[in-house]
């Protein structure tokens, strides 16, 4: 089973994810962009630079997942492993919408679906960390061209359309409680989706 955990920068994904390392000691977990892979290091260089084109940016990503996906996330699924990804392809969806909302593409979202659609794995369910885009810029630090507050709440909303569209899917969680809370609500997502695996 393929679980992600998805959310604004600074909704606390992954002190929830390293959380539940010690939880689900047998699980794999992973993450996007992808910290071991030259694929991972050329979006992480997209990343830091303010200049890098929108939809060449979108294509390192995806190359990242595609590399993500046949290296780690498939044959891990081919064992029977449970799988939790920090971040997937719904921030692509959501970021790079956003990201491409002025570009020469109609309907960027509908877009980069559609590309993900021919190769990838969806997840079967995935658990949203909702935070509104100014505790999410805060806490992320501002760090880099993606954490800012205006450009994160274009995020949230493709995020919401995602929801609508699949809220069978979704898991959506309260991610201004303080850390413990949040972390409470996430392990008994977690429980009750295994439980109906
Ligand atoms: N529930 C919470 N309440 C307050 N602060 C939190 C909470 N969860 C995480 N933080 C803090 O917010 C910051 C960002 O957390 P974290 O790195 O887990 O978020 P993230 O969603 O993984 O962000 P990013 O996507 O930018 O990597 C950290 O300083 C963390 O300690
Ligand atoms: C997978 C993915 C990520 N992003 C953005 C979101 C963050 O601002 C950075 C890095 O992610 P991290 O969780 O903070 O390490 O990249 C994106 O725009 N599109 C994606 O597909």
């Amino acid at each position: 089973m393929l679980v992600t955990l998805e959310g604004l920068d600074g909704s606390g994904k992954t002190t929830v994810w390293e959380a539940l390392h010690d939880v689900y000691p047998d699980a794999v977990f992973t993450r996007e962009p992808t910290d071991d892979s030259w694929y991972g290091d050329a979006v992480n260089r997209a990343i830091g630079d303010d200049d890098a084109d929108p939809l060449a940016t979108l294509f390192l990503f995806t190359a990242d997942h595609a590399d993500h996906l046949s290296r780690v996330v498939r044959p891990a699924l081919a064992e029977g492993d449970l799988v939790i990804s920090d971040r997937y392809s719904d921030s692509r969806y959501a970021y790079q919408g956003a990201s491409l909302r002025d570009s020469d593409l109609k309907r960027p979202m509908e877009y980069i679906m559609g590309i993900h659609a021919a190769f990838t794995r969806p997840p079967d369910k995935t658990i949203y960390l909702d935070v509104d885009p100014e505790t999410a810029a805060a806490r992320s630090g501002k760090t880099n061209k993606f954490e800012q507050a205006a450009y994160l709440a274009e995020v949230r909303a493709n995020y919401e359309r995602l929801i609508e569209a699949e809220p069978e899917r979704f898991v959506r969680v309260d991610a201004t409680q303080p850390p413990e809370d949040v972390l409470d609500d996430v392990e008994a997502a977690l429980e009750e989706i295994l439980s109906e695996a």
